[in-house]
């Protein structure tokens, strides 16, 4: 296949380094917050993940491309990143059932990225310095110009992106009365969570973010489940408001990730900005209720205060990050909910936590006994 012409590219960071590349994708102008993923595979999942929106993504994995995109691997209908900086991209991909190559895929969907940037070096830069904001150009060499766009770019901190991302309108996926109903607060879901609902028969209605009780319990669920998605679970407090009144009724809950943290909150424990987040497929968590270590795939920036789940009489650890230990997980003492910072479904990753998703089944079951 033939390699289209290079177009040079620049990637600013708000800190003032400069690296220079080759255009990827469209051609254009995006910033967003700056952040790596570390996984080797599942570039596709990693930038159509609606958790990711607002933000441009390092993969530490050299090789990008080489395997093409594949319509099951959305995660969401498009991609959601502000835009990809890679090492070493290809437009030759060679894999038999793949749709079409990456760079048709990310022009075709509007999204800006660059090849040939020193991404070691860039990783060990971010992890150093902190998460900051960016802008990749291919159209912008006006250094002065450039700056301009990238001050405009909002912080990450206090920013409330589910609204931007939740569905319009409400929907329902998986067979009616096989199983267990599910009310989905959709903060920016992945297809995937609800790929293993539906594997384990329920019948999810997914509603949009704002959406109140009495419109899901209308709908007369057997539990609730709280997404992933993008932002700052501090900038929530209308989604704290609706978790609240969920645990008010006792019905059960799991929440992933965003959900995570927004079921801390309800329980009034604080969330904080993290250093440069936890994104890749290769965290190790410690389960200690079972004792038992998993390995997991995450993609989060902010995390639960421990002090704060700590100090909570309502609320216990039920995970234990082994790199950093930071909060991967937490239940609440007298009700039934329960969640967790790393994402289950693993798409991408190792599939060590789907048992997670038969927990909750169970917890269901057990509250209805
Ligand atoms: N994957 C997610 O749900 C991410 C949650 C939140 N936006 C964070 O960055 O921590």
């Amino acid at each position: 296949m033939k390699q289209p012409e290079r177009k040079k590219a620049l990637l600013l960071l708000e800190d003032g380094s400069l690296f220079e590349g080759y255009s990827i994708g469209k051609t254009g102008t995006s910033g967003g917050e700056i952040c790596f993923n570390t996984g080797m595979t599942g570039y596709q999942e990693i930038y159509t993940d609606p958790s990711y929106y607002g933000q441009i993504i390092v993969n530490t994995t050299p090789h990008i491309g080489n395997y093409g995109v594949h319509v099951d691997e959305d995660e969401s209908a498009h991609p959601m990143i502000k835009g990809l900086v890679v090492n070493d991209f290809t437009h030759q991909y060679s894999r038999k059932t793949a749709s079409e190559g990456l760079h048709e895929y990310l022009e075709k969907h509007n999204t800006v990225g660059i090849t040939d940037v020193d991404t070691r070096m860039l990783v060990r830069h971010i992890r150093t310095k902190g998460a900051m904001n960016a802008v990749i150009t291919s159209e912008i060499f006006d250094l002065d110009a450039l700056k301009t766009k990238l001050s405009e770019v909002p912080s990450m901190e206090s920013l409330e992106l589910s609204s931007v991302v939740t569905t319009k309108a409400p929907y329902e996926v998986g067979q009616e009365n096989t199983g267990l109903r599910i009310a989905v607060m959709d903060f920016g879901i992945k297809r995937s969570i609800l790929k293993n609902f539906v594997e384990r028969d329920c019948h999810c209605k997914v509603f949009p973010a704002n959406a109140t009780l009495s419109e899901m319990e209308a709908w007369n669920p057997d539990g609730y489940f709280l997404s992933n998605g993008p932002g700052d679970p501090a900038a929530m407090d209308y989604a704290v408001e609706t978790v609240k009144g969920i645990l008010a009724k006792d019905y059960p809950i799991f929440g992933i990730c965003l959900g995570n943290q927004l079921l801390a909150r309800a329980v009034d424990i604080d969330t904080f900005k993290m250093h440069h987040g936890h994104r890749g497929l290769n965290h190790p968590v410690k389960n200690l209720q079972t004792g038992k270590s998993e390995v997991t795939s995450q993609n989060h920036g902010f995390s639960v205060n421990m002090d704060s789940l700590k100090n909570s009489t309502t609320a216990e650890l039920t995970h234990l990050d082994l790199n950093d230990n930071t909060v991967e997980g937490l239940r609440l003492v007298n009700k039934p909910a329960f969640s967790v910072q790393y994402h289950p479904e693993s798409s991408p990753g190792p599939h060590d936590s789907a048992y997670l998703f038969d927990d909750f089944i169970q917890l269901i079951k057990d509250q209805k006994s």
